[in-house]
């Protein structure tokens, strides 16, 4: 039995479950559960705090888990990224009042910083050999300074809405570019951790690629095909009329429409595009 953990709460826990579910594995019946046994796959889901999850992981007790980097950092656990997994993207960073924001790095010296992540700040931190006093807070990272208990903080932005309404302005450079991964611990690779990669792996392409089909004359064939390499190489299939051919290749659903344009100048024809469900690379 492959033992995974998976978000139980917060912003990653939902794309989690359904990434796991596209996969294959069972998904919670309640949000209450705590541990289901996929006996089917052979696999159990244990629910847990994502904050926690990294620590079980790097434990050894757990095999794997869907976690963020910067939680992953936070918690100096002996675990790994196997993949990132496309949801869940934050950047970390200092921010301060408005017109009160340090020069530099150096400038924080001796301010005190407000962040839930405070193993990844004291890190940062010490390697740059700045000190200043790291405040340890749950949430709401935002309403401290305000409150008098530091000067800056630490936290995650994503749209940037909550410090704007706090009347905080980001400084310095990122702190951390994170995302939703799959880490595992370190060491002996565990029965089944590689057909569970294989499958996110397999969700993510088939999220990220869509299936181009078209007919071309042969004579366009070279053009055509540089168009479309595929991830290999396209296939091309005959036609009862021989002077044309089909070809059917995988491309990226973000560049599709421009690729077909450009397949449509050099002369492509009956060009279809359709969603891939899943698939192994
Ligand atoms: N807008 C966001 N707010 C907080 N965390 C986010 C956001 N977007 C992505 N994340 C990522 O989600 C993870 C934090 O999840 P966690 O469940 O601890 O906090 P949360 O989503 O803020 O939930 P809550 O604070 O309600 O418990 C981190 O990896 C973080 O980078
Ligand atoms: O850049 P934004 O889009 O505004 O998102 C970032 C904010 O969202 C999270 O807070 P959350 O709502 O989880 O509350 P918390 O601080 O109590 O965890 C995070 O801690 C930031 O405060
Ligand atoms: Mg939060």
């Amino acid at each position: 039995m492959l033992r995974i953990a998976v978000p139980n709460k917060g912003s990653l826990s939902e794309p989690a479950i359904e990434l796991l579910r596209e996969a294959g594995y069972a998904g919670r019946r309640t949000g209450r559960e705590l541990v289901l046994h996929d006996r089917a796959n052979s696999v159990e889901l244990y629910f847990l705090r994502p904050r926690d999850i990294a620590v079980y992981v790097g434990s050894g007790r757990l095999d794997a888990g869907i976690t963020g980097r910067d939680l992953l950092l936070d918690s100096g656990a002996d675990a790994e990224e196997a993949l990132t997994l496309g949801f869940g993207a934050s950047t970390f960073r200092f921010a301060a009042p408005t017109g009160q924001v340090p020069d530099d790095v150096a400038g924080l010296a001796g301010r005190r910083v407000a962040t839930s992540y405070d193993g990844l700040v004291r890190t940062w931190l010490a390697d740059r050999g700045v000190d200043a006093p790291v405040v340890r807070l749950d949430g709401a990272v935002e309403i401290s300074v305000a409150l008098g208990v530091a000067d800056v903080i630490a936290d995650v932005v994503e749209t940037g809405s909550t410090l704007r309404a706090a009347g905080l302005e980001v400084f310095g450079e990122p702190i951390l570019e994170s995302e939703a991964v799959l880490v595992r611990r370190r060491g002996e690779v565990p029965a089944g951790l590689e057909t569970l990669v294989r499958r996110v792996q397999g969700v993510l392409v088939a999220r990220d690629y869509v299936m181009v089909d078209y007919d071309v004359h042969v004579d366009l064939l070279d053009e055509a095909s540089a168009v479309t390499p595929g991830l290999e190489s396209p296939t091309v299939s005959p036609l009862r009329d021989a002077s044309f051919v089909a070809v059917r290749s995988m491309v990226r659903r973000a560049e599709v429409n421009a690729v077909m344009d450009r397949l449509y100048e050099v002369g492509a024809r009956a060009i279809l595009v359709t969603t891939i469900h899943a698939c192994r690379i």
